[in-house]
């Protein structure tokens, strides 16, 4: 069972106070979120969801032989730490629940088919209280009322933004939004 106390100290190293914060946030608001779950998945999940960030590299050369990614995955900056995210809380953290590894993983690009333990750490990711980008409001609301259509919105958002930025978009989150939108549309 994950300890937060036995771990705090070395997560903070890892990933500085800003970020811990960060993830506290995202803790209390996925825990709002919830309904049905696991409160116990949800705080693990969305403690460690960034435990890769920073560290990408020494990571990646620690675990190499766990870490068979694609090229287009490896290449993406923002995209990698939450990969990588799923094999650190494995290793590093002594998690081994898949759903809450997985939640790690798809926090940053989404996937077809999440589950809600991925839903809702993904959204909580994207709508703690200190995130202030225009729409989150609408977001936040949202995301009470239909996990869906708020996972749709922010995949869109984020879409969007990336496009506006000229940047790569990692093709999971172009396949995960076509298949909210079918979902929805049915
Ligand atoms: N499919 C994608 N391809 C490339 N970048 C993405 C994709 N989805 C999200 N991102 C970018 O990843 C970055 C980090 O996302 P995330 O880990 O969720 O947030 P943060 O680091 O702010 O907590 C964001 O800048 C976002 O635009």
């Amino acid at each position: 069972m994950f300890n937060l106390d036995e771990y705090k100290d070395k997560l903070i190293d890892n990933i500085g106070i800003k970020r811990f914060n960060h993830c506290l946030r995202v803790r209390d608001f996925a825990l709002k979120l919830n309904k049905r779950l696991d409160n116990y998945k949800i705080e693990t999940a969305a403690i460690l969801h960034d435990c890769a960030k920073y560290n990408e590299k020494y990571y990646l050369d620690k675990y190499k032989n766990y870490c068979n990614f694609d090229k287009e995955i490896l290449e993406n900056k923002a995209v990698i730490h939450a990969f990588l995210g799923k094999i650190i809380a494995e290793k590093e953290y002594n998690i081994n629940d898949e759903e809450i590894l997985n939640a790690i993983k798809y926090h940053t690009t989404g996937r077809v088919n999440m589950t809600e333990l991925e839903k809702i750490i993904f959204l909580a990711d994207a709508c703690e209280e200190k995130r202030n980008y225009q729409g989150v409001e609408e977001i936040r609301n949202l995301a009470f009322k239909d996990l869906d259509k708020a996972v749709l919105k922010t995949l869109d958002g984020n879409i969007k933004s990336l496009i506006d930025r000229g940047l790569i978009i990692f093709p999971l989150t172009i396949l995960a939004r076509n298949y909210l939108l079918k979902e929805k549309n049915g």
